[in-house]
């Protein structure tokens, strides 16, 4: 099974992935994994983060390059051994946060349906997917605005994207409010796991 933790910067994904993998609760076997990835691939794609004037639809190819690899290298070989898959952020982000990027773009009606279409032949959905649901203002402010993306402006478009995204498949997702406490968010996200 493979499951996707998502949301906006500072939401607190990766607090619960940590957490996850020591737990006595989740099989020992489980894979971690995360987007962009920890290879040359993602290396690539954290240039573009840290490029202020990267160009958006490179930058959606190179985030789209490091997922096919993480699907091929990583995602499906363990799942193939029926293991579970653990993402901090996947191809949700792609849709919502490319979908904002390109917002402006004058060849592009519907970005995020544009983005999506480019993965849909090859990609391989999520079985479920945690939505670490907050506001823009404080997503901002907790991820310390340390790149380009980590704006409230921006956020709240990348926030009405993934709104967009649950509302088309409501059955995949599981929206837990972020703005609790760090033990509750984590309870509710291993609930929704194990
Ligand atoms: N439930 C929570 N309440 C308050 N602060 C939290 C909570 N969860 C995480 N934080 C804090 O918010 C900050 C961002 O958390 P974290 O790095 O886990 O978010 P993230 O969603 O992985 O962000 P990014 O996508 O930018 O990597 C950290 O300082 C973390 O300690
Ligand atoms: C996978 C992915 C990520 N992003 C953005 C979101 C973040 O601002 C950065 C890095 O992610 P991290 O969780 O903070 O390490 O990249 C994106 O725009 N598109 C994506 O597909």
């Amino acid at each position: 099974m493979l499951v996707t933790l998502e949301g906006l910067d500072g939401s607190g994904k990766t607090t619960v992935w940590e957490r996850l993998r020591s737990d006595d609760m989740v099989p020992d076997e489980t894979v971690f994994t995360r987007e962009p990835t920890d290879t040359w691939y993602g290396d690539a794609v954290q240039r573009s983060i840290d490029d202020d004037d990267a160009d958006s639809l490179a930058e959606l190819f190179l985030y789209t390059a490091d997922h096919a690899a993480h699907l091929s290298n990583t995602v499906r070989p363990a799942l193939e051994e029926n293991r579970l898959v653990v993402s901090d952020r996947y191809s949700d982000s792609r849709y919502a946060y490319q979908g904002a990027t390109l917002a402006d773009s004058e060849m592009l009606d519907d970005p995020l349906s544009y983005v999506r279409e480019v993965h849909a032949p090859w990609t391989r959905p999520p079985d479920r997917t945690v939505y670490l649901d907050l506001d823009p203002e404080t997503a901002a402010k907790r991820s310390g605005a340390t790149n380009k993306f980590e704006t409230a402006d921006y956020l709240a478009t990348v926030r009405d994207n993934y709104e967009r995204l649950i509302e088309a498949d409501p059955e995949r997702f599981v929206r837990v409010d972020a703005t609790a406490d760090p033990d509750t968010v984590y309870e509710r996200v291993r609930d929704a796991i194990v």
